[in-house]
Protein backbone atom coordinates (compact mmCIF):
# COMPACT_ATOMS: atom_id res chain seq x y z
CA UNK A 1 0.00 0.00 0.00
CA UNK A 2 2.53 2.23 1.12
CA UNK A 3 5.20 1.26 -2.50
CA UNK A 4 1.90 2.40 -4.18
CA UNK A 5 1.79 5.60 -2.78
CA UNK A 6 5.11 6.32 -3.34
CA UNK A 7 4.90 5.36 -6.88
CA UNK A 8 1.48 7.88 -7.52
CA UNK A 9 3.29 10.58 -5.49
CA UNK A 10 6.22 10.16 -7.94
CA UNK A 11 4.47 10.04 -10.66
CA UNK A 12 2.42 13.18 -9.70
CA UNK A 13 5.44 15.04 -9.12
CA UNK A 14 6.83 14.48 -12.43
CA UNK A 15 3.34 15.55 -14.05
CA UNK A 16 3.47 18.83 -12.35
CA UNK A 17 7.14 19.82 -12.82
CA UNK A 18 5.88 18.33 -16.70
CA UNK A 19 2.82 20.90 -16.74
CA UNK A 20 4.79 23.74 -14.93
CA UNK A 21 7.24 23.80 -17.69
CA UNK A 22 4.56 23.17 -20.65
CA UNK A 23 1.61 24.61 -19.63
CA UNK A 24 -1.21 23.32 -17.66
CA UNK A 25 -3.31 20.31 -18.97
CA UNK A 26 -2.54 20.47 -22.37
CA UNK A 27 -0.57 17.71 -24.22
CA UNK A 28 -0.70 14.41 -23.49
CA UNK A 29 1.49 12.91 -21.01
CA UNK A 30 3.47 9.53 -20.86
CA UNK A 31 5.09 8.69 -17.34
CA UNK A 32 7.37 5.92 -16.98
CA UNK A 33 5.77 4.02 -13.55
CA UNK A 34 8.57 2.79 -11.28
CA UNK A 35 8.45 -1.21 -11.90
CA UNK A 36 8.85 -0.28 -16.02
CA UNK A 37 5.60 -2.04 -17.39
CA UNK A 38 2.99 0.78 -17.03
CA UNK A 39 2.53 3.87 -18.09
CA UNK A 40 0.44 6.52 -17.14
CA UNK A 41 -1.52 8.63 -19.43
CA UNK A 42 -2.68 12.52 -19.57
CA UNK A 43 -6.28 10.93 -18.09
CA UNK A 44 -4.88 8.16 -16.04
CA UNK A 45 -2.82 10.74 -13.61
CA UNK A 46 -6.08 13.18 -14.41
CA UNK A 47 -7.71 10.34 -12.35
CA UNK A 48 -4.98 9.73 -9.82
CA UNK A 49 -5.34 13.66 -9.40
CA UNK A 50 -9.42 13.86 -9.24
CA UNK A 51 -9.20 11.34 -6.58
CA UNK A 52 -6.41 12.94 -4.32
CA UNK A 53 -7.89 16.67 -4.71
CA UNK A 54 -11.52 16.51 -5.23
CA UNK A 55 -14.48 16.25 -5.04
CA UNK A 56 -14.27 17.60 -1.67
CA UNK A 57 -11.43 19.86 -1.24
CA UNK A 58 -11.91 19.99 2.09
CA UNK A 59 -11.73 16.77 5.01
CA UNK A 60 -12.52 16.67 8.50
CA UNK A 61 -9.31 16.60 9.83
CA UNK A 62 -7.58 17.77 13.12
CA UNK A 63 -5.82 20.98 11.76
CA UNK A 64 -6.80 24.51 13.10
CA UNK A 65 -9.59 26.03 11.13
CA UNK A 66 -9.30 29.60 10.77
CA UNK A 67 -12.82 29.96 9.92
CA UNK A 68 -13.84 29.66 13.28
CA UNK A 69 -14.64 32.65 15.15
CA UNK A 70 -11.38 33.53 17.75
CA UNK A 71 -11.23 36.94 20.04
CA UNK A 72 -10.10 39.18 17.40
CA UNK A 73 -13.43 38.96 15.91
CA UNK A 74 -15.98 42.09 16.00
CA UNK A 75 -19.46 41.55 17.54
CA UNK A 76 -20.84 42.07 14.40
CA UNK A 77 -18.40 39.54 12.72
CA UNK A 78 -19.94 37.33 15.42
CA UNK A 79 -23.29 38.24 14.93
CA UNK A 80 -22.89 37.39 11.01
CA UNK A 81 -21.02 34.11 11.51
CA UNK A 82 -23.95 32.91 13.74
CA UNK A 83 -26.75 34.26 11.26
CA UNK A 84 -25.02 31.79 8.82
CA UNK A 85 -23.88 29.21 10.74
CA UNK A 86 -27.09 28.47 12.73
CA UNK A 87 -28.81 28.07 9.14
CA UNK A 88 -26.15 24.68 8.53
CA UNK A 89 -28.07 22.98 10.97
CA UNK A 90 -32.19 23.03 11.20
CA UNK A 91 -34.66 21.04 13.31
CA UNK A 92 -37.16 18.83 12.03
CA UNK A 93 -40.70 18.81 13.80
CA UNK A 94 -39.30 15.80 15.66
CA UNK A 95 -36.46 17.23 17.10
CA UNK A 96 -33.89 15.99 15.09
CA UNK A 97 -31.11 18.28 14.07
CA UNK A 98 -30.58 18.29 9.98
CA UNK A 99 -28.18 19.36 7.75
CA UNK A 100 -29.36 22.76 6.18
CA UNK A 101 -29.00 24.75 3.14
CA UNK A 102 -25.70 26.35 3.79
CA UNK A 103 -22.97 25.18 5.03
CA UNK A 104 -19.62 26.64 6.69
CA UNK A 105 -16.25 25.74 4.76
CA UNK A 106 -13.16 24.62 7.01
CA UNK A 107 -10.12 27.19 6.14
CA UNK A 108 -6.79 25.58 6.64
CA UNK A 109 -3.40 27.66 6.70
CA UNK A 110 -2.61 25.44 3.53
CA UNK A 111 -5.54 23.45 2.30
CA UNK A 112 -3.52 20.65 0.33
CA UNK A 113 -2.03 19.39 3.02
CA UNK A 114 -5.85 18.10 4.72
CA UNK A 115 -7.11 17.69 1.14
CA UNK A 116 -7.84 13.66 0.68
CA UNK A 117 -3.92 11.95 0.22
CA UNK A 118 -2.85 15.78 0.26
CA UNK A 119 -0.71 14.87 2.89
CA UNK A 120 1.93 12.90 1.13
CA UNK A 121 2.01 15.48 -1.98
CA UNK A 122 2.40 18.45 0.58
CA UNK A 123 5.86 16.78 2.19
CA UNK A 124 7.50 16.85 -1.06
CA UNK A 125 5.53 20.02 -2.95
CA UNK A 126 6.80 23.45 -1.27
CA UNK A 127 6.65 21.97 2.52
CA UNK A 128 6.53 25.54 3.77
CA UNK A 129 3.92 26.94 1.78
CA UNK A 130 1.23 29.03 3.20
CA UNK A 131 -2.75 29.85 1.41
CA UNK A 132 -1.97 33.52 1.28
CA UNK A 133 -4.88 34.88 2.77
CA UNK A 134 -4.30 32.45 6.30
CA UNK A 135 -0.61 33.52 6.86
CA UNK A 136 -0.51 36.00 8.87
CA UNK A 137 -0.72 34.05 12.40
CA UNK A 138 -1.23 37.27 15.03
CA UNK A 139 -5.35 36.98 15.21
CA UNK A 140 -7.09 39.81 13.58
CA UNK A 141 -4.11 41.58 11.96
CA UNK A 142 -5.33 40.29 8.65
CA UNK A 143 -7.87 38.31 6.81
CA UNK A 144 -10.39 37.21 9.23
CA UNK A 145 -12.83 35.66 7.33
CA UNK A 146 -15.32 33.04 6.83
CA UNK A 147 -17.36 31.10 3.84
CA UNK A 148 -20.36 29.90 3.58
CA UNK A 149 -21.88 27.98 0.62
CA UNK A 150 -25.72 27.82 -0.37
CA UNK A 151 -25.17 25.16 -3.03
CA UNK A 152 -28.65 24.84 -4.17
CA UNK A 153 -28.72 28.62 -4.83
CA UNK A 154 -25.08 28.06 -5.99
CA UNK A 155 -23.96 31.11 -4.04
CA UNK A 156 -21.50 31.42 -1.51
CA UNK A 157 -21.63 34.57 1.36
CA UNK A 158 -17.94 35.29 2.87
CA UNK A 159 -17.79 37.37 6.19
CA UNK A 160 -14.77 39.14 5.80
CA UNK A 161 -13.18 41.54 8.65
CA UNK A 162 -10.22 43.67 7.63
CA UNK A 163 -7.23 43.40 10.02
CA UNK A 164 -4.62 46.15 10.21
CA UNK A 165 -1.97 44.97 8.20
CA UNK A 166 -4.41 45.51 4.77
CA UNK A 167 -4.09 48.79 5.17
CA UNK A 168 -4.21 50.78 1.60
CA UNK A 169 -5.40 54.20 1.54
CA UNK A 170 -4.93 55.34 5.32
CA UNK A 171 -7.76 53.95 7.24
CA UNK A 172 -8.73 52.21 4.51
CA UNK A 173 -8.21 48.24 3.24
CA UNK A 174 -5.85 48.43 0.23
CA UNK A 175 -7.21 47.55 -3.46
CA UNK A 176 -4.80 44.55 -3.68
CA UNK A 177 -6.16 42.99 -0.42
CA UNK A 178 -9.90 43.59 -1.41
CA UNK A 179 -8.87 41.64 -4.92
CA UNK A 180 -7.32 38.67 -2.89
CA UNK A 181 -10.56 38.21 -0.75
CA UNK A 182 -12.69 38.16 -3.89
CA UNK A 183 -10.10 35.87 -5.30
CA UNK A 184 -10.25 33.25 -2.52
CA UNK A 185 -14.04 33.55 -2.06
CA UNK A 186 -14.74 33.07 -5.56
CA UNK A 187 -11.98 30.58 -6.01
CA UNK A 188 -13.21 28.58 -2.92
CA UNK A 189 -16.91 29.09 -4.65
CA UNK A 190 -15.79 27.49 -7.92
CA UNK A 191 -13.67 24.68 -6.36
CA UNK A 192 -16.21 23.49 -4.38
CA UNK A 193 -18.77 23.08 -7.22
CA UNK A 194 -16.63 21.66 -9.69
CA UNK A 195 -12.89 20.73 -8.36
CA UNK A 196 -9.91 22.25 -8.93
CA UNK A 197 -10.04 25.38 -10.81
CA UNK A 198 -7.77 28.27 -11.11
CA UNK A 199 -8.23 32.00 -12.24
CA UNK A 200 -8.13 32.81 -15.52
CA UNK A 201 -9.79 36.19 -15.44
CA UNK A 202 -10.86 38.75 -12.34
CA UNK A 203 -12.79 41.81 -13.29
CA UNK A 204 -12.77 44.97 -10.41
CA UNK A 205 -14.94 47.65 -10.04
CA UNK A 206 -13.94 49.73 -6.76
CA UNK A 207 -17.18 51.53 -5.53
CA UNK A 208 -16.43 52.70 -2.28
CA UNK A 209 -13.76 52.29 0.41
CA UNK A 210 -13.48 49.54 2.99
CA UNK A 211 -12.80 51.11 6.18
CA UNK A 212 -10.20 48.72 8.20
CA UNK A 213 -11.78 46.95 10.72
CA UNK A 214 -14.71 46.38 9.74
CA UNK A 215 -16.91 43.94 8.90
CA UNK A 216 -18.30 43.30 4.94
CA UNK A 217 -19.92 40.55 3.16
CA UNK A 218 -18.44 39.02 0.25
CA UNK A 219 -21.07 37.43 -2.26
CA UNK A 220 -20.73 35.01 -4.65
CA UNK A 221 -22.86 33.57 -7.09
CA UNK A 222 -22.37 31.13 -10.09
CA UNK A 223 -23.66 32.41 -13.33
CA UNK A 224 -22.66 29.57 -15.49
CA UNK A 225 -20.62 26.74 -16.83
CA UNK A 226 -19.51 26.76 -20.47
CA UNK A 227 -17.42 23.43 -20.42
CA UNK A 228 -14.38 23.57 -18.23
CA UNK A 229 -15.06 27.29 -17.90
CA UNK A 230 -16.87 28.92 -14.81
CA UNK A 231 -17.97 32.38 -14.66
CA UNK A 232 -18.50 33.84 -11.21
CA UNK A 233 -20.22 37.09 -10.16
CA UNK A 234 -19.33 39.00 -6.74
CA UNK A 235 -20.38 41.86 -5.18
CA UNK A 236 -18.42 42.99 -1.47
CA UNK A 237 -21.43 44.97 0.20
CA UNK A 238 -21.57 46.69 4.37
CA UNK A 239 -22.47 44.29 6.77
CA UNK A 240 -26.29 45.54 6.25
CA UNK A 241 -26.15 45.93 3.07
CA UNK A 242 -26.73 49.12 2.20
CA UNK A 243 -23.50 50.18 0.77
CA UNK A 244 -21.92 48.32 -2.21
CA UNK A 245 -18.18 48.76 -1.90
CA UNK A 246 -16.90 46.71 -4.69
CA UNK A 247 -18.22 43.98 -7.98
CA UNK A 248 -15.73 41.74 -9.33
CA UNK A 249 -16.51 39.15 -12.48
CA UNK A 250 -14.35 36.12 -12.63
CA UNK A 251 -13.31 33.31 -14.77
CA UNK A 252 -11.95 30.00 -13.66
CA UNK A 253 -10.93 27.09 -15.54
CA UNK A 254 -11.73 23.69 -14.05
CA UNK A 255 -8.35 21.92 -14.46
CA UNK A 256 -10.26 18.54 -14.78
CA UNK A 257 -12.51 17.22 -17.53
CA UNK A 258 -14.16 14.94 -15.13
CA UNK A 259 -17.83 15.51 -13.93
CA UNK A 260 -19.01 15.54 -10.60
C1 LIG B 1 -10.34 25.21 -1.61
C2 LIG B 1 -9.53 26.00 -2.52
C3 LIG B 1 -9.29 27.36 -2.03
C4 LIG B 1 -8.57 28.09 -3.03
C5 LIG B 1 -8.78 29.56 -2.87
C6 LIG B 1 -7.77 30.35 -3.61
C7 LIG B 1 -8.17 30.50 -5.05
C8 LIG B 1 -7.08 31.26 -5.74
C9 LIG B 1 -7.23 31.06 -7.21
C10 LIG B 1 -6.03 31.65 -7.87
O1 LIG B 1 -5.60 32.69 -7.53
S1 LIG B 1 -5.31 30.75 -9.12
C11 LIG B 1 -3.83 31.70 -9.43
C12 LIG B 1 -3.99 32.72 -10.51
N1 LIG B 1 -4.29 32.09 -11.76
C13 LIG B 1 -3.31 31.55 -12.51
O2 LIG B 1 -2.15 31.56 -12.19
C14 LIG B 1 -3.75 30.90 -13.78
C15 LIG B 1 -2.75 31.07 -14.91
N2 LIG B 1 -3.33 30.58 -16.14
C16 LIG B 1 -3.31 29.25 -16.42
O3 LIG B 1 -2.71 28.44 -15.69
C17 LIG B 1 -4.03 28.77 -17.62
O4 LIG B 1 -4.17 29.84 -18.53
C18 LIG B 1 -5.45 28.23 -17.25
C19 LIG B 1 -5.31 27.00 -16.33
C20 LIG B 1 -6.31 29.28 -16.58
C21 LIG B 1 -6.13 27.79 -18.55
O5 LIG B 1 -5.22 27.00 -19.28
P1 LIG B 1 -5.69 25.66 -19.98
O6 LIG B 1 -4.60 25.26 -20.92
O7 LIG B 1 -6.13 24.65 -18.98
O8 LIG B 1 -7.00 26.09 -20.78
P2 LIG B 1 -7.10 26.66 -22.29
O9 LIG B 1 -6.11 27.72 -22.56
O10 LIG B 1 -7.18 25.48 -23.21
O11 LIG B 1 -8.53 27.35 -22.22
C22 LIG B 1 -9.70 26.62 -21.90
C23 LIG B 1 -10.87 27.51 -22.25
O12 LIG B 1 -10.83 28.67 -21.38
C24 LIG B 1 -10.73 29.86 -22.17
N3 LIG B 1 -9.83 30.78 -21.47
C25 LIG B 1 -8.65 30.49 -20.92
N4 LIG B 1 -8.11 31.59 -20.33
C26 LIG B 1 -8.99 32.58 -20.57
C27 LIG B 1 -9.01 33.96 -20.24
N5 LIG B 1 -8.03 34.54 -19.53
N6 LIG B 1 -10.07 34.69 -20.63
C28 LIG B 1 -11.10 34.13 -21.31
N7 LIG B 1 -11.13 32.82 -21.64
C29 LIG B 1 -10.09 32.07 -21.30
C30 LIG B 1 -10.12 29.39 -23.50
O13 LIG B 1 -10.44 30.30 -24.53
C31 LIG B 1 -10.80 28.06 -23.67
O14 LIG B 1 -12.13 28.28 -24.10
P3 LIG B 1 -12.89 27.25 -25.06
O15 LIG B 1 -12.97 25.96 -24.31
O16 LIG B 1 -14.23 27.89 -25.32
O17 LIG B 1 -12.03 27.16 -26.29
Amino acid sequence: MLRHRLYITRALCQFMACKLSTGLFRNILKTKHPTGDMWYTRSCLQSILAVTMAPRPFSSSQPRDYSLPNTSWSSEMLRLYEHYNIMCEVETERGDKIKGQWTRLPSYNRFLKYAPGGQYLSKLLLAKARLFTRNIEEQGAGFEYVVFENKQEKTCVCVFQAGHLLEGPPGHVHGGAIATIIDSVTGTHATCHSGPAMTANLTINYRSPIPLGSVVLVHSSLDKIEGRKIFISCQVTSSDGSKLHTEATALFIRLFETTY
